[in-house]
């Protein structure tokens, strides 16, 4: 079995786990997903109050190694176990997710099209687009209800890294991308998207 990775790049709040999420809605088990928030460093070592306020818009912050290593191992037909994030610890659960080889794999992250290596593995590369103001707006909202936030903490983190790291190192990948969309909800992408999984899934190779 030959596996096709798709990649899904795009700013913070773009919409990237929405129509992610939608997708794996729509396949289920026979779609694996990975998402490189996962793969954000093990940081064990350092105090709470250091790690919320590190930067996690720079490459550097995920161990993308790992990632590319159990991309492979996927790729060859092993199962792998992904780490799990925890965000309102700045820091990895303990937990693992089981991820089983699939025809197809979905990899979800702000800078997966960063890495040449990584950019390199995706057969289709997606990047969802979106106005700085809305994402900005969905992100106070989202970190506040699911990632144990506070409206002043969302708002300086977002003045001191997430906006200049997205301009240094996510807007450049765009142009890398074979197709930009116009938000996760976007109902022709979604439905162009499914209708080539569906194939792939169907295809003998
Ligand atoms: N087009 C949209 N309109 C309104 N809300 C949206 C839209 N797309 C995403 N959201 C909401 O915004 C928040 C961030 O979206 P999400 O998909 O998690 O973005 P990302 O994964 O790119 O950071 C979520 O709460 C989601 O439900
Ligand atoms: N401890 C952390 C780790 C990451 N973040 C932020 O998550 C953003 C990426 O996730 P999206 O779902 O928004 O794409 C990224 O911009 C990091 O700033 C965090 O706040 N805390």
């Amino acid at each position: 079995m030959k596996s096709v990775l798709i990649g899904i790049a795009g700013g913070t709040g773009s919409g990237k786990s929405t129509f992610t999420n939608r997708l794996k809605e729509a396949f289920c088990d026979d779609i694996a997903v990975i998402y490189h928030d996962n793969y954000y460093r093990k940081q064990d070592g350092i105090p709470f109050e250091e790690r919320k306020k590190m930067n996690y818009d720079h490459p550097e912050a995920f161990e993308t190694e790992l990632l590319l290593d159990q991309l492979s191992q996927l790729r060859s037909g092993e199962g792998v176990d992904c780490p799990v994030y925890d965000y309102s610890l700045h820091n990895r659960s303990d937990e693992f997710v089981r991820v089983e080889p699939k025809k197809v794999i979905l990899v979800e992250g702000i800078l997966v099209f960063v890495d040449e290596r990584l950019r390199d593995m995706f057969d289709i590369k997606i990047f969802v687009e979106a106005d700085a103001d809305e994402r900005i707006l969905r992100r106070v909202i989202r970190d506040v209800k699911d990632r144990g936030r506070d409206i002043e903490g969302v708002v300086e983190q977002y003045l001191t890294t997430v906006k200049p790291m997205h301009y240094l190192y996510v807007e450049p990948t765009k142009p890398l991308a074979d197709v930009i969309i116009n938000s996760g909800m976007n109902e022709v992408a979604f439905q162009l998207m499914k209708t080539n999984i569906e194939k792939m899934l169907a295809s003998e190779s």
